[in-house]
């Protein structure tokens, strides 16, 4: 046992690696940072919240090279005890967080098609992070975890059985990490302190996806067999009826593989605007009167309220809307269109109380005559990973001495 001893945690997002070392002890984060825009020429690495530096190797990883190095600058090498893995899809072979083994990494290899953006990044920062830190505990915590409480009703496509039966056909959602953590703070809110809540929780990011709670369960969210399913996101375009998919095929000859590229990389924020897949420059060139980037905006938030509408069923009682993601929890734009959709549940905002900073944390941006409880809250996915860690790797460290 290390006298300081740290756990690591990776974060391989569709568009950035986020990182984090915690306190083993106490769980505070003594460094964290986030690579973005990975794969472009702007990747750059942001430690501490300081000044982004270009990263020398724009890939996954290039980041990890450069998270790494942070690490070896401060001497936390040998500290780490444990590290803590997202891992977004772990089908269902994964209905909990698991300790890292060869075979784990051969069974998330096997259900990475699924999830395309995502799981092949997780195991680059599985592997490497192995190759750096032989002998620690490597634990993968999975995105489709928290929605194993889904009932087949929510879980079910409306296709012939036999292709849930024979192929495991069926939906599983994702954020699952982000959704527990949020869905846990929810209950230190005023009017959310109940164990008997229902919430429809917005995780706006890259990825985008809503997710309806009920009592700290997952009873159903947005996406669903891939992360593709749902909301409209960056790049990826959620729901779009199968018929025009297979019109489009017919009509311009191409084939399955070149339309999932275009519903995975093409669509979505970056393929209405034509202009980018970030929500910070399509609010800039919204306010500069650009059309496309108003109407991808427009149709962003349509979807974002449907789809809240639409989990508000699912539940017993709606009692919270909570906002989280770096679009939920930062873009003020954003939170005050689709709470104005929603006026039909008596939704209203406090446009004071939505105009604070995230630095503020977590905090009610519903007016006091709102029928239903608004909320930011700050998602913290690698907290969440880290207990995991601890927890999972604190037990194989006991069976070793046993
Ligand atoms: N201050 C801000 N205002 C508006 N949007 C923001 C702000 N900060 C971040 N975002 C948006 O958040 C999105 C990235 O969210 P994040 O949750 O970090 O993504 P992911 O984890 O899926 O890579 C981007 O669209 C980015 O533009
Ligand atoms: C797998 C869910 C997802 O979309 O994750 P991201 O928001 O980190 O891209
Ligand atoms: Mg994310």
């Amino acid at each position: 046992m290390n006298n300081y001893p740290v756990v690591l945690t990776i974060n391989c997002g569709s568009s950035s690696v986020k990182f984090s070392v915690l306190d083993a002890q106490t769980c505070d984060v003594l460094l964290s940072g986030i690579c973005e825009e990975i794969n472009t020429d702007k990747a750059c690495l942001t430690v501490n919240d300081g000044e982004p530096v270009i990263l020398a190797r724009q890939d996954y990883e290039g980041a990890l090279a450069a998270i790494s190095n942070e690490l070896e600058i401060r001497n936390l090498n040998n500290s780490v005890e444990f590290v803590g893995h997202r891992i977004a899809h772990g089908g269902s072979l994964f209905s909990q967080s698991v300790l890292i083994t060869d075979e784990v990494i051969e069974q998330i290899r096997q259900v990475s098609p699924l999830a395309p953006l995502h799981n092949y990044a997780n195991l680059h920062g599985v592997e490497s992070a192995r190759a750096r830190f032989p002998g620690v505990p490597q634990v993968a915590v999975f995105d489709t975890s928290f929605h194993q409480t889904l009932k087949p009703e929510a879980y079910l496509y409306g296709l012939p059985y036999r292709y849930f039966e024979e192929h495991g056909v069926r939906r599983y959602g994702f954020h699952g990490t982000s959704h527990r953590y949020v869905s846990q703070q929810a209950s230190e809110l005023p009017g959310l302190e109940s164990a008997n809540s229902g919430l429809v929780i917005a995780h706006l990011g890259n990825g985008a996806s809503v997710c309806a709670v009920q009592n700290g369960e997952s009873v159903d969210t947005s996406m669903g067999m891939t992360p593709l399913e749902g909301l409209i996101m960056g790049t990826r375009c959620g729901d779009v009826d199968f018929g025009a998919m297979a019109w489009l095929a017919r009509q311009t000859g191409q084939s399955l593989d070149d339309l999932e590229q275009v519903a995975n990389k093409e669509s979505g924020l970056l393929g209405l605007s034509g202009l980018s897949s970030d929500l910070r420059t399509l609010e800039k060139a919204w306010h500069e009167g650009n059309e496309r980037a108003q109407l991808a905006i427009k149709t962003f938030v349509h979807r974002i309220a449907r789809t809240i509408g639409a989990h508000a069923a699912a539940l017993e009682s709606f009692n919270g809307i909570i906002f989280t993601g770096g679009i939920g929890e930062n873009s003020i734009l954003i939170r005050r269109l689709v709470s104005e959709r929603l006026r039909v549940f008596g939704i209203e905002l406090d446009t004071e109380r939505n105009n604070q900073p995230n630095r503020i944390g977590q905090r009610i941006i519903s007016s006091d005559n709102s029928a239903i409880i608004c909320a930011v809250i700050p998602t913290n996915e690698e907290k969440m990973i880290a207990l995991d860690a601890l927890q999972l790797g604190q037990s194989c460290r006991l069976a070793e001495y046993a």
